[in-house]
Formats: structure tokens, sequence, C-alpha cells
């Protein structure tokens, strides 16, 4: 049976932020027991939007109801956590906290004194509620993301609340853990339970929405059920225009040209071992995988975020010093890391800055470089990634999320390096985005850069000249251009023809 009772509504909402208009008198409505997406390109309001149904911001103009009563006074907080809850891309989970703790965070003074034992039973009792299969005594640091995630889910409902906002949930699973959150998604929608869900990859929405509300530039486009509204003209409705889909270079790898990035013999404890790895000048080499297979702290050890046990890493004719950034920095390796809010940018320091200072020599740097020079190149880097911003003097703190990994981005090519490492360098930003992402790797490859490119996404291993599968800590494999999809994740599963 379909309900016509709202959950949530917002009408009208205008969110102002200095001169930007994050939102302009836009709304979403959503039904009792429907799973609705909420898509739009980077920076089109639906940040702000969660911020403002969850009570964390007040509109400027406008209104939230939920259930057809208006929303609850900001400053009470308890009665916003028993209407809605969001597990946000960023985790709100303390690793220094053990799980029991975090699950009672916010509670636990509810009743004066702490009893730690009647705590810890009855974090059991709510993990075994909703299926959630860890350890309450352990530090919450100690979970994989997926665990965290459902911590987060289970802790939301454990307030009462009957509506969840998972704001892309799924940016950091792989293949496996994306098909078990759908999984408990759809319990939950069985259960009665309304989600909103926020996430870049289209696929997603199809496969687990009902209906979809449209966000471009600050309002409100369309809401339609998903059945009723095909592929490309979502694409388009988010970005105002006829999108085509990404044209792949063809490009001839040059077997003779220098080798400008390599791994000999290099191994990690309880990682991966026994690595060779050649990148030419010129060529993307991709890096595929589970979740567990090594790839990422593999490219983390080229990179220098990684010591490796064995083995030696050559950047650009250099053997580096293992563990080292500056040292892999210096010898002309530029790179996007997996963690952007750790070891990607600067927030307090504008787009400009962020993008004109690679890390190691930031020193120097300012040393170096004028400030009309450097606003020069944060002017280029922004209309080259397409970045949505008020101009370069910004904070990137102030940025939407796919528009502060841009900006990562634009720092890793900002010296013009002979070797590139990037990690999910297209996750958390929007369908068109990636395409000047994907771009920009193909044109440093074009200027002689060697890349290698680490992906979750089928679609940004594209581009590469050649995809080696990782598989519990081994390469297993070496497959050229012109795979198919079934051929590549076979290798990701371990199966070996
Ligand atoms: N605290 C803030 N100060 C200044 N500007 C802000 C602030 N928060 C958001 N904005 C601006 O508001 C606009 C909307 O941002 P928002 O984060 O809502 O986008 P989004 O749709 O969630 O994007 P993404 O897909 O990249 O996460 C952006 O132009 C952003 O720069």
């Amino acid at each position: 049976m379909t309900s016509s009772v709202k959950a949530v509504e917002a009408l009208g909402i205008t969110k102002r932020f200095g001169p930007t208009t994050a939102l302009n008198g836009a709304g979403i409505a959503i039904t009792e027991g429907e799973t609705h997406a909420l898509v739009g390109r980077n920076g089109a309001g639906k940040s702000t939007l969660v911020s403002i149904l969850t009570g964390l911001q007040r509109p400027d103009e406008g209104e939230v109801r939920f259930g057809g009563q208006p929303a609850p006074p900001l400053a009470d907080r308890d009665a916003w956590r028993q209407r809605v809850a969001c597990v946000y891309q960023k985790s709100t989970i303390i690793p220094s906290l053990t799980v029991a703790e975090n699950l009672f965070l916010n509670r636990q003074t509810e009743r004066g004194a702490i009893n730690w034992r009647a705590m810890r039973t009855r974090a059991r009792q709510l993990l075994e509620q909703y299926g959630v299969d860890v350890d309450a005594t352990i530090l919450a640091g100690d979970l994989d993301v997926e665990q965290r995630q459902l911590l987060e889910i289970a802790r939301a409902l454990s307030f009462g609340a009957r509506f969840i906002i998972l704001d892309e949930p799924t940016a950091q699973l792989d293949g496996p853990a994306i098909q078990r959150l759908f999984d408990r998604m759809r319990a939950l929608r069985e259960q009665g339970v309304t989600m909103m869900f926020i996430s870049h990859h289209l696929e997603e929405v199809y496969e687990v929405c009902q209906s979809v509300s449209v966000f471009r530039d600050a309002r409100h486009i369309l809401t339609t059920p998903v059945g009723d509204l095909p592929h490309s003209e979502l694409v388009d409705a988010m970005t105002g225009e006829v999108t085509a889909a990404y044209e792949y270079r063809s490009r001839t790898a040059d077997a003779s040209a220098p080798v400008v990035l390599a791994a000999e013999g290099l191994g990690l404890e309880g990682r991966y071992e026994n690595v060779d790895l050649t990148v030419r000048a010129g060529e993307i080499v991709g890096l595929a995988g589970s979740g567990s297979s090594g790839k990422v702290s593999l490219a983390e050890t080229l990179v220098g975020l990684r010591k490796a046990g064995t083995g030696t890493v050559t950047v650009n004719g250099t053997v580096v010093k293992q563990g080292d950034v500056p040292s892999a920095l210096a010898a002309g390796l530029g790179f996007v890391p997996q963690d952007r809010h750790h070891e990607g940018f600067v927030p307090l320091l504008s787009i400009a800055e962020n993008a004109t200072i690679p890390i190691a020599r930031k020193l120097g740097r300012f040393g170096t470089i004028s400030p009309s020079r450097r606003r020069e190149r944060g002017t280029q880097m922004i209309e080259r990634l397409d970045i949505k911003t008020t101009g370069p003097d910004q904070p990137v703190a102030d940025l939407s999320g796919g528009n502060a990994q841009k900006v990562v981005f634009a720092r890793a090519l900002a010296d013009d390096p002979r070797a590139l490492v990037v990690i999910n360098p297209t996750a958390g930003v929007d369908v068109k985005a990636k395409h000047s992402l994907l771009g920009a790797v193909e044109d440093a490859a074009d200027r002689g850069a060697g890349a290698v490119l680490v992906s979750d996404e089928l679609d940004d291993l594209r581009i590469c000249d050649r995809v080696l599968v990782m598989f519990h800590g081994k390469i297993v494999k070496d497959v050229p251009r012109g795979w198919t999809d079934t051929e590549l994740v076979t290798a990701m599963e371990g199966i070996h023809h």
C-alpha cells in the first residue's frame, strides 16, 4: 500500500553564505516509507539541505515539516534526533571510544552517573536488534568503513528516528559492501523506514530508490519516480544541458619510453608482497582489486604515506626514501590521497594556496611564488577542473565536498609531475566533473607523465593502457586495454582463467 503522508517536507528553502546562495527557494517532499534520491552536481546545495533537514543550520527562508508537523526548535537536539538521523560522508564515530560508548554518546548523562556494565549490555542488545555483527567492547577506530556505517545506522535508529539520510554512503565502499548496504536499506524500507539517499553514482539511484529529486544551482529542478526518467535525462537535468558520455582517448603506449615510476620486490607485512611494477612516461597503469586486495596500501607506499618492509620505489630515476612523502615529491611525484580530509588539503587556506603548495615544500614554496602568480594558477585550475567557487581566494573549507576534491587534484598536478599516483580520484565528484578529472589525467600522460590510477570504478579504469589486478596482496593479472567488465571483475574476485 502506498501512503501519501509526507515523512519530511522542506518548503521554499533559501540559504545564503555571504555572497553564495547555496539554496534558492528549493524544496523536497518525501513520502513515508520511500527511498528517495537527491542528486545534483557538486555545489548544487545537497549538503546544505541535509544540514537544514537535520536541524544543524537554520534556513534564511522556508520551512521544514516532519509528518506534517513543524520541525522542533533548533536547540532541542533530542527532538531532532527522534525525527531524523544522518549517516554522513565523513564518519561521526569517535575512533578512540568503544563501540558501546559511541552508541550512547550524548546519552550517557541522561540519568546521572554512567553504569558501564549496563551500557555494554544495552549496546549488545541494540547491535543485535539491528543485525550489526560487531563487538561492543572494541574501539570504534578498529572498525572498517562498512562496520562504522552500520554502527551509525544502528545509533540513528536507536534514537527512534524513522527517517534516515544517507549522504554518499557508497563513496568509500567496494562492490560487495555496497550490495550489503543496499540489502540493509531494502530491509529497513520494509520496516517502514523512510530514507533520503545522496549519491553521484546514478546507477545506484535506479537500483535502490523509488523516486528522485534533482537540484541544480541551488534550485529544485524536478521530482519523479525513477522509472519515469531514463539515465541520460537524469544527467541532463543535473547539468542543464545535453551531456555526452566520456570519450576515452586512444593512445598507444611507447614501450621504449623511460620508466618514471617503479617498484621492485616491494612488500608490506599483512598488506601485499613481492610487487614489481613499472610505469613508463605517457602510460596510465590502473590498479584494481577488492577492498582487501592491498591496492590502496601499495599506492600509499609508492607516494611515501606508508613504509614498505622490503623492496624499493624509484621515482624518475631516483630511489626514494621509504615512508617519506617529501622525498617522493622532490623526485617529481604528484598524488591524490584516499583520505582527502586528512592528507588532501589545508582547509583554512584558499583554493589558490592549496593548489600551488605541494605539501612537503610549503615553506620554500611560499617564498618563491608571488601572490599574483599563485592567483593566476588558482584561476587556471578553477577553470580547467570546473571548480564551483566565488574565486581563487575562497578557503577550501567553504567548498562543497566534490569541489574540495578537485582542489586536491589540482595540487597533484601543480608541479607538472613526472609521475602521478591518484587514489579513487573521482570519489564524491559529479558525472560531469568526473570527465574533467579523467581528462586531466589523460592530459598529464599526453604531456609525458606516467600515472598509476587506483580506482573502485570500472569507468575510471577505462582510461588506462593496462590494469594490474590485485588479489590478496599480489598482482595476479596484467590486463591490457579493451577489457570487458566481466573480465576485470572476475579477475578482481580471484577467479583465474
Ligand atoms: N559554510 C559555508 N560557507 C560558504 N559557502 C558555503 C558553505 N557551505 C556551503 N557553501 C557553498 O554552498 C554551495 C552549496 O554547497 P553544498 O555543500 O550544499 O553542495 P553539494 O550539493 O552538497 O555538493 P557536493 O556534491 O560536492 O557534496 C557551494 O557553492 C558551497 O561552496
